[in-house]
């Protein structure tokens, strides 16, 4: 890509390859204040606006007369605004925010209820406010109390869960500087297997996210997961550490956050004997949500009701948040956009070249393949850039990225006269903060992973967002100050997008939910309250599969591999793999850790080699590392390699066309599988540390390892038919091997695939060379 104009601000058109884009009348002069036309709480706040009511504050928030805003809002909730402790450092910009004038409201709600539904703005104050008002409250105090005969210890902390680790970890740092005692970085307690292990320091905030734990002590706010809580749920069925448990974000409806609300509800309508009678409080956020969706949820039936002693406290109370801190201005393109990337750094550009420093972008793409290939045209571009424009620095921000590479999205920068460009997949649609960030540009699609239960396939594709992820996505400017967002799509397409997307239950395979159900003693798991069910056909299909895997018995009843299986933090497949390594027959936990860690790294370790001539170079390169069993020794030779490297490593992956983000990723889910490994007692004794001289596989190991694998996907085989197609042994479905995979245009007698993907055709990925037969011994082996 090389510049066209001349000087900053005069930028009309920038060329990438041999197009050139105009940047000149692309987007739509017409603008208007978000929240958009959506259905959902925050238009209702709009049309307030638009009323002249007291939500008024959406667009006068950036008047400097804020006392008399914070003056009306007291008159509209009544409430007297009361400072609690905290670093005053922050108090005056979080009196600021909406949700400070109710506190005293929520406060008293939680008096008289267990379970509050709130509804308020992006920016409003939910995720760092909520929790802060309710610490000190008395019924937060832990208890001495008897449940069921033993003397116990009930509450004390508040959880507050999260869809995504990286919204997990920025807001407990936030809210534990807001309170007063920040996090320090080396307090972390590092992998713990969930276990909520306290430190020596002292804070009263702390986080729990796969991996990675930093729980102070006297900790009384405690951000996590929506995995993690459930994995604690395993554990302590009743929670009783915590006096409340706050559901952020539920409008995400992850599969975790469904699962989740069901174990509540069952807590909150039960005869709480496990708590020695004391309730767990609930408080359930978001700005998009369904509302009377979950509050009928969380209601208690009749015949819950006949358990409760209390029944005013056990109902549903709802409060809904006007305003939001401050406005973004939402702009749609006038025609739809013919290519994505293309109008995305025209955007990109026209605000860099256009907007006065301090503000920083932020912009939505479909994923991590997308977000590589524009962060280089726009390093290329910039560079070209005259030397009085301000200089750009682009920063990734999607889930496979390692904990402290996404934190370098939201430090701020250090160098002057610089624009920090956050390219972004859905993980920052929610609950996040980017420091800086003054500008979104939403792309109007994600990539959504859909499981088709009938042909036990999964497809990957990139499709259309629902306003209440525009919304939330809009909802990314304005947090510090006004903010503009534009969508590089027409209003028409916005007003035609779905209100909510599909819950992941719904489009998933429910594999893992049945596990975990079946884990936490859910025997009728077709019963179980969830807020969608799932078909009977999938649940079923589940229960099948995880007999297959022996994670359930015939009587349907969870066996030790399967307890084993849903405390790891990897699919139930590759949990049963991960423990038949263990066993002496294959003895192979190191290799199999190592295949893990690269298959769940990232897209792929491998960079994909567009022309011939790049393949014939590079292939001179990785001859080394491919193997003629398949994908998963490669992988395994590969990251053998890697870890043996102890000169440079980045040159090393650069020859080979390798992803060195993902590989750094690998090396750390290693790490970690080798620590849980340890404590599960799958690894007898550490294994030695890096480098290692690189050892090859001998033949006769590769086999082994294969066939461990088996032990998790027998269902994932096809063998090859008389016309030279390959046919899946379950389904009878013809698929094709993967241009990705090393085994590409090779036919054998069956193969064993890890991925099953419906892209442009029926495609197997991440294969390897097997014989019918183990096929037969891997489902006849106890
Ligand atoms: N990490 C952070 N750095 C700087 N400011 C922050 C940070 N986190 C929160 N804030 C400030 O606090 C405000 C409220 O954030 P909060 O996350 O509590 O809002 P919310 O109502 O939960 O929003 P959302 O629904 O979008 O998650 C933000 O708009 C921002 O001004």
């Amino acid at each position: 890509m090389s510049k066209k104009r001349k000087s900053p601000g005069s930028h009309e058109s920038l060329k990438v390859g041999n197009k050139i884009i105009s940047l000149e009348g692309y987007l739509s002069k017409k603008r208007k204040t978000e929240p958009d036309s959506t259905p959902t709480p925050n238009n209702q706040v709009e049309a307030a606006s638009k009323a002249n009511t007291p939500a008024k504050e959406v667009v006068e928030s950036s008047d400097p007369s804020r006392k008399l805003l914070r003056k009306n809002r007291r008159e509209v909730t009544g409430a007297k605004p009361r400072a609690s402790a905290g670093d005053p450092a922050y108090l005056e910009t979080r009196k600021e925010l909406p949700l400070w004038g109710y506190q005293d409201r929520i406060r008293g709600i939680l008096r008289k209820r267990d379970v509050l539904v709130l509804v308020g703005e992006t920016g409003s104050g939910k995720s760092t406010q909520v929790p802060q008002f309710l610490y000190q409250e008395d019924w937060c105090r832990p208890r001495r109390v008897k449940a069921k005969g033993e003397e116990v210890s009930v509450g004390g902390i508040i959880a507050i869960t999260q869809p995504r680790r990286v919204a997990a970890t920025t807001l407990a740092h936030r809210v534990s500087r807001e309170v007063g005692t920040p996090i320090s970085a080396t307090n972390g307690s590092g992998d713990s297997g969930g276990a909520s292990q306290e430190s020596y320091v002292k804070g009263l905030v702390g986080y729990s996210v796969r991996f990675d734990h930093n729980i102070p002590r006297g900790t009384k706010i405690k951000f996590l997961t929506e995995g993690m809580l459930l994995q604690e749920l395993l554990r302590d069925p009743n929670l009783r550490q915590y006096s409340a448990v706050i559901v952020d974000e539920i409008h995400e409806r992850s599969v975790d956050v469904d699962l989740l609300s069901g174990f509540l509800k069952q807590i909150h309508c039960g005869d709480k004997a496990g708590r020695g009678g004391i309730p767990l409080k609930l408080v359930i956020m978001s700005a998009t949500a369904n509302v009377e969706g979950i509050q009928e949820f969380f209601s208690a039936s009749d015949e819950a009701m006949s358990l409760t002693t209390n029944i005013e406290s056990s109902q549903v109370e709802c409060l809904r948040i006007e305003g939001r801190q401050y406005p973004v201005e939402v702009t749609h393109t006038p025609k739809a956009v013919p290519d994505l990337q293309e109008a995305l750094l025209k955007t990109v550009f026209k605000i860099h070249l256009q907007e006065p420093l301090p503000g920083d972008i932020l912009a939505f793409l479909t994923g991590q393949e997308e977000i590589e290939s524009t962060q280089k045209l726009i390093e290329e571009y910039a560079a070209t850039l005259p030397s009085n424009a301000p200089k750009v620095k682009v920063l990734p921000l999607f889930g496979q990225l390692s904990i402290e590479a996404q934190h370098e999205a939201f430090r701020p920068l250090k160098a002057k006269f610089t624009r920090k460009i956050v390219l972004a997949t859905n993980i920052a649609e929610t609950s996040v903060t980017v420091p800086g960030v003054k500008f979104v540009i939403d792309c109007g699609k994600a990539k959504v992973k859909e499981f088709r239960a009938r042909l036990g396939m999964e497809s990957l594709l990139a499709k259309a967002i629902s306003k209440s992820s525009a919304t939330q996505r809009a909802g990314r400017a304005g947090r510090e100050a006004a903010g503009k967002c534009f969508r590089l799509y027409t209003e028409d397409t916005f007003n035609g997008l779905a209100d909510r997307d599909l819950p992941e239950i719904l489009r998933n395979d429910v594999l893992g939910a049945v596990l975990t159900m079946k884990a936490r003693g859910i025997d009728d798991v077709l019963s179980f309250p969830l807020m969608d069910s799932p078909s009977v056909e999938s649940i079923e299909k589940a229960l099948v599969h995880l007999h297959l895997l022996k994670a359930i018995d015939d009587n349907g009843t969870i066996t030790e591999t399967g307890r084993k299986m849903a405390r790891f933090p990897i699919s139930a497949p590759l949990g049963r793999v991960l423990l038949a390594a263990a066993s002496p027959q294959y003895d192979c936990v190191l290799e199999v850790i190592d295949i893990i860690s690269c298959i769940t790294a990232g897209d792929d370790i491998f960079h994909q080699l567009q022309s011939e001539e790049a393949r014939e170079e590079v292939d001179e390169f990785r001859k080394e590392l491919y193997r003629r069993e398949g994908d998963l020794l490669t992988y395994l030779t590969t990251i053998q390699h890697y870890a043996a490297e102890d000169s440079d490593r980045v040159d090393w992956c650069k020859k080979r066309k390798i992803n060195i983000r993902n590989m750094r990723q690998a090396m750390n889910i290693r790490k970690q599988l080798r620590g849980l490994c340890l404590r599960e007692k799958l690894l007898a004794e550490p294994p030695p540390p890096d480098p290692q001289p690189f050892m090859p596989v001998s033949p006769k190991r590769a086999e082994t390892l294969v066939k461990c694998f088996l032990m998790g996907y027998t269902l994932k085989t096809a063998m090859l038919a008389p016309d030279s197609s390959y046919v899946t042994t379950h389904g009878k479905h013809v698929v094709a091997i993967h241009p990705s995979s090393v085994l590409h245009g090779q036919k054998r007698e069956a193969i064993m695939f890890l991925e099953h993907v419906f892209t442009q055709k029926n495609y197997a990925k991440k294969v390897s060379i097997i014989q019918a037969q183990w096929i037969a011994d891997a489902l006849e082996e106890d």
